[in-house]
Order: structure tokens, then sequence, then C-alpha cells
């Protein structure tokens, strides 16, 4: 095949909630822009792929190919070469939450491929994983863009970014990072009061496509400490992991040791009074209980977990699936940059990933 320069080839990894709606996404931008011509040419799940010698599936259908595809995924490595050997630049968007996706970042990148992403497992895990990431997009002039791998769509990392990049001085960032957590605090325990069981509203925020693919990866703080980590990281701390700070876990004891999420989900409904006797401890003060995050740069001290607010506080009146995060900067003195929206679901998450993709049209086509 001719080398074309007016051409990009994007390889999308992982079509569950957000790759699907990445997917439609892709179609309609496609669509409003005949240059660069953006062609799919490879869809994974992790069990099946569509990939073929020209380099071109076409993206209306790609979904019910994937379906009857009787082809393996390639392996990562596999992958790497096949998009090398593309007639023009390639990007992988990888949308699912794999660890050994994530690994493989690297080694994209310094094949030339660049990458978009909500997973955040890559710039979450371990700090020489982050480096080696950023050297060697650096190296090969690939890009790297992860905005919903932090508040969904909402433009967090965007915003830090450009806070550090024009040299202000963040000191302290704080507020809601889960869209699964805002959910189910939201709607079990209300402002205005009563409110769900709290295992019916961890059963409909995986419905609704809130939670990471194992919502134990949500209860147990993991996910937002993962966010936390991004943050710190972009705003200057070296945190090692996200496991090197205090986070609290909101798996009962009992069910730590389950080995599956549905056997975790169906067991949960036996531990509701748990939560209940930590809203009720809340109530008794007027308040209400939220999980909450917080980076103190100045002291280096990241924390996840449940705090009590007060009713007329923001944080305590967030609605549905909705982030709310606060910059503090020394520009911005006591009167924080705030983000708040829907922190969670296909639509917005996959909002992120396009936009990301669009930027990193901007710079490689
Ligand atoms: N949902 C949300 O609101 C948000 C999600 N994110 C992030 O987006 C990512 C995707 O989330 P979501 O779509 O909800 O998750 P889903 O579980 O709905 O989808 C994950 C997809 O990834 C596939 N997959 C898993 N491992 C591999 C692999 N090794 N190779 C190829 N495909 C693989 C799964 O395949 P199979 O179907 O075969 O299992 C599935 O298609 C996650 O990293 C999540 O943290 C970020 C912000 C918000
Ligand atoms: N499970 C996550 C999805 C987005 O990152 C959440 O609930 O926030
Ligand atoms: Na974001």
């Amino acid at each position: 095949m001719a080398t074309t320069t007016n051409q990009i080839f994007i390889a999308v990894i992982g079509a569950g909630g957000v790759g699907k709606c990445f997917l439609s996404q892709l179609a309609t931008l496609a669509a409003r822009r005949p240059t660069p011509k953006l062609s799919l040419c490879y869809i994974s799940s992790s069990k099946k792929a569509v990939f073929n010698a020209d380099y071109s599936i076409g993206i209306e259908n790609a979904l019910q190919e994937l379906a009857s595809s009787s082809k393996q995924p390639l392996s990562l490595p596999q992958l790497a070469d096949h998009l090398a050997a593309a007639p023009s630049k390639a990007i992988v968007v990888d949308n699912t939450s794999s660890q050994d996706v994530a690994d493989a970042y690297p080694l994209f990148l310094s094949r030339g491929i660049s990458i978009v992403t909500p997973n955040k497992k890559a710039f979450s895990g371990s700090y020489k994983l982050w480096q080696d990431i950023f050297t060697a997009a650096a190296t090969a002039g690939s890009k790297v863009y992860h905005e919903s791998s932090v508040g969904a769509g909402l433009p967090v990392i965007s915003t830090l970014k450009d806070l550090v990049d024009t040299g202000d001085e963040v000191t302290k960032i704080e507020g809601v990072f889960s869209g699964t957590m805002s959910f189910l605090f939201n709607s079990f325990a209300p402002v205005e009061g009563s409110g769900g069981q709290w295992s019916a509203e961890v059963k409909k925020a995986k419905e609704l496509g809130y939670t990471e693919p194992d919502p134990r990866d949500d209860l147990n703080g993991l996910d937002v400490a993962r966010k936390l980590t991004i943050l710190a990281r972009l705003a200057g701390l070296p945190v090692e992991s996200p496991t090197s700070f205090p986070v609290q876990s909101l798996i009962p004891k009992e069910l730590e040791t389950v080995s599956s999420g549905d056997e975790f989900l169906e067991k949960l409904p036996g531990f509701d009074s748990q939560m209940e006797e930590t809203k009720a401890a809340a109530e008794k003060q007027g308040k209400v209980v939220r999980f909450v995050g917080s980076i103190d740069v100045a002291s280096r001290s990241v924390k996840v977990g449940l705090e009590m607010f007060d009713k007329s506080h923001p944080i305590a009146a967030l609605k549905g699936s909705d982030n709310i995060i606060s910059f503090y900067t020394k520009r911005y003195g006591s009167n924080p940059l705030i983000i708040q929206g829907a922190g969670a679901g296909g639509d917005v998450t996959a909002m992120g990933v396009t936009s990301d993709l669009i930027k990193v049209l901007s710079q490689i086509a």
C-alpha cells in the first residue's frame, strides 16, 4: 500500500461502555473532518479482534464485525508491529482498564504510535512506568493524552497542565473524584434525608456504566487513589503508587476475599447495616457523609476516604454522578478554580477521549 500523509489509522482496544460511545463519536468526527481521513484499522475486546491487510474497517459496522469475528486479538508487540507498518501514522485508543495494555504504552510510543485513553493504570502505576511513557513519547515525537483518566470528560487534566505550564503554583487539590461514589452517596444519603439501600445503589451504579469493570475497584477507594496519584504527579509530587498514602476502603471486611465481582454484589446486601451506621452517625450531627480526596502539595500529603459535610456544603449538594474538583493555587488565592459536572458515564467519558484524539490529530497530521 502506498504511503499517505493525509490519513491516520486508529486502533481501538476495548469496546465496552466507553469504547462503544467512542466509536459512535469517531463516526461523527470522521464524517465531519474529511482530512486527514480517519481509518479504523483495528478493534478488539479481550477475546476477539477485527483487522485486515488493507488497514480498513467500516466504523459503522465495526461492533457487529467484532461480535462475529473469529480472530483472536493480536499480542501487544504484534499490534505495535502491525501499526508501525501502516501506510501512515497510527493512534491507539485504549478503552480498557487493563494493566497489560498500559504497560505496553512505552513500546507503542517508541514506535511512533500515539495514545489516547481513559485508562488510569499507566499514569497511576509505578513511577518508573510514568517516566518511561513520557520519555518514549518525547524521544519518538509521539503523543499521549489521557484527559478522561480523571473526572471523565471534565477538563481536569488539561486545566492542571495549563496551571503548571503557565507558572502557577498549585498548593492543594480537593473534591469528589469518583462518579460512582458521588452517585452512591447522593442517592443513599441525600441532603433531603431518607435515600436508597446501599447495595441496591451499588448495583444501579454498575448498570448505569459508572463503575469500573469490577465495582470493588471503586468501593475499595483505589479508583480515587489512582486519580489523585495522576493529579499529584502532574502537580509535581513524585507519588510512588496509589497505595503509598492512606486510602479508606468501603469493602466490608467479611467480603475482602470473595473471588468475583458478581459474588461480591450478591453478598453485599447482607452488609448494608454497616453503611447505614455510617450514615446515621453523620445524621446525628446534622451532616451527610461523602467520599472525598485531597492533595496537599506543601505537606506532600494525599488522602482518600469518608468525611462529613454540612448539608449546605457544595460537596453535600452534588447530584447524580457529578464530580467537583477545586484547585487552590497561588494565582487563584483563597477562591479556588472549581470544575464540576458528570464524572462518569460512557458518553461523557468518550467525549474526553475523542477530544484528546482531536488534539493529537492537530499535532501529528
Ligand atoms: N465508565 C466510566 O464512566 C469511565 C471509565 N473510565 C475508564 O474507561 C475504561 C473503560 O471503562 P468501561 O468502558 O466502563 O469498561 P467496560 O468493562 O465496559 O469495557 C472494557 C472493555 O475492555 C475490554 N478489554 C479488557 N481487557 C482487554 C484487553 N487486554 N484487550 C482488549 N480488550 C480488553 C473488555 O473486553 P470484554 O468485553 O471481552 O471483557 C471490554 O470491551 C476503564 O479504564 C475505566 O477506568 C474512565 C472514566 C469514566
Ligand atoms: N469508576 C469511575 C469511572 C471514571 O473514572 C468513577 O466512578 O469515577
Ligand atoms: Na477529565
